[in-house]
């Protein structure tokens, strides 16, 4: 049984800890279609370049400028066309001398010797249809600005231009840049497993109806999901509050996963087995100066990383944004600073004295209010699926009046 700390440590001090315990899992390479939500392991660097050629923005006739200058409604300007080019592989070049234009689509490459696109609605043709042939003259109604409707080959990205940096957690953009850049796979970090146990005689599984001094398992559902959500893969295992049966379920889990997180258990209650078990490890237990969240523990379990937050639902949740998440990304490698935003306070509400206040709060055009009616209370698990941010209040902060501005972390 290891004593109940006293002192509090700073936030910034023991997520340091927490995050010493682990490093960059190995990098494996996957397919784009499977790579959403993975983490970059190095950089992209474009293979192709973006636009790879001269091409045109507009449906219209790839013309030299020159021979249309002051071209309008009253001044026509007549040119043969010599060409039809359309997107995808060309049947055989196509070039424009003085005096002439070429039929394009969007897409298509821009034909030698053409310097411009006039799109079709500002010629006689006034608008293409499917599958007709190109007439054999037209007539230009307006006169293009230089380089109208030309994309210019590279001016997205050139070969060798980087495109995403390592640390990158990939999404759609991401993918579609790094497809367009030359790749079909690419190397990211495996995912995180990630070993979650919550403790408690009182808990019975989501949709059960609960006995006397019973009540739903929630933090098991919030960690598991949170996890995923980040690009981790759980397993989650709910455990009475018996030190044999915890320590079986850790030994069983170790050998298996990068993290082991504990949730409920940590602080100074007599049942609080997560205390008692890890307590025979290397893990130490601190008070952190955050509310909620203040009971933690981190060390290793049988070698393996092993984070403790405490069972509140909402503490539970906290200690994930602001503890588990950078663990998860010093394992993922993943580049994962957040800038809070500065909003004002629509109501004001009270701080607890010493500790950093991380508040579920909702944002909207009025300001800052917290997510529960009454306020902060680790508890409020109902409260906290209205929250949009969390609201972070320096420790020597005793209240937050209306108008002060406060930082926020969007959730
Ligand atoms: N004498 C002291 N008591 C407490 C202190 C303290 O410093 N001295 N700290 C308080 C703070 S702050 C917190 S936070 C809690 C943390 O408690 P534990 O981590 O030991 O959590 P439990 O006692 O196991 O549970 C707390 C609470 O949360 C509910 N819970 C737990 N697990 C789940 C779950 N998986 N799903 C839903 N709800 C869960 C549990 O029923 C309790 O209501 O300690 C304070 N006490
Ligand atoms: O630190 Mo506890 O998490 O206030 O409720």
């Amino acid at each position: 049984m290891t004593g109940v700390p006293q002192q509090l440590v700073e936030v910034e001090s023991y997520v340091s800890r927490a995050v010493a315990l682990v490093g960059p899992l190995d990098v494996e390479r996957v397919a784009l279609a499977d790579a959403t939500g993975r983490v970059l392991a190095e950089p992209v660097r474009a293979l192709l370049a973006s636009p790879a050629f001269d091409n045109s923005a507009m449906d219209g006739f790839a013309v030299r400028r020159a021979d249309v200058l002051g071209a309008g409604q009253d001044s026509p300007r007549e040119l043969a066309v010599v060409g039809d080019v359309a997107a995808g592989p060309a049947s055989a070049p196509v070039r424009v001398g003085p005096g002439q234009a070429a039929r394009i689509m969007t897409g298509a490459a821009l034909p030698e010797g053409a310097d411009a696109v006039v799109p079709v609605e500002l010629t006689d043709a006034r608008a293409f249809t499917f599958g007709a042939t190109a007439p054999t003259r037209v007539t230009i109604l307006s006169e293009p600005a230089p380089g109208a409707h030309v994309r210019r080959r590279a001016e997205d990205a050139d070969v060798g231009d980087l495109v995403l940096p390592a640390g990158r957690r990939l999404g759609p953009r991401d993918l579609a840049a790094t497809a367009a850049a030359g790749y079909g796979n690419v190397p990211v970090r495996h995912r995180a497993r990630v070993g979650v146990v919550v403790t408690g005689d009182e808990l019975v599984p989501p949709g059960e109806a609960p006995g006397p001094g019973q009540l739903p398992e929630s933090n098991g559902v919030l960690l598991a999901s949170w996890l995923r959500g980040r690009g981790a893969v759980p397993t989650a295992r709910v455990v009475p509050d018996d030190a044999a049966a915890l320590r079986r379920v850790l030994d069983h889990l170790a050998p298996r996963v990068d993290l082991l997180l504990t949730a409920g258990g940590v602080s100074a209650g007599a049942f609080d087995v997560v205390r008692e078990v890890l307590g025979d490890d290397d893990v130490t237990f601190a008070a952190v100066a955050m509310q909620p969240g203040k009971p933690q523990a981190c060390g290793r379990w049988r070698g393996v990383p092993v984070l403790a937050v405490p069972g509140n639902p909402v503490s539970a949740f906290v200690s994930a944004e602001v503890i588990v998440r950078p663990v998860l990304a010093a394992l993922h490698g993943h580049d994962d600073a957040r800038r809070p935003e500065r909003r004002p306070a629509a109501t004001g509400w009270r701080c607890p004295p010493g500790r950093r206040q991380y508040l579920p709060a909702v944002v909207d055009d009025d300001g800052v209010r917290p997510a529960a009616r009454r306020g902060s209370g680790s508890h409020l698990v109902a409260s906290l699926a209205a929250a949009t941010a969390l609201a972070v209040v320096p420790a020597d902060v005793d209240e937050v009046r209306p108008g002060d501005v406060v930082d926020v972390l969007p959730l």
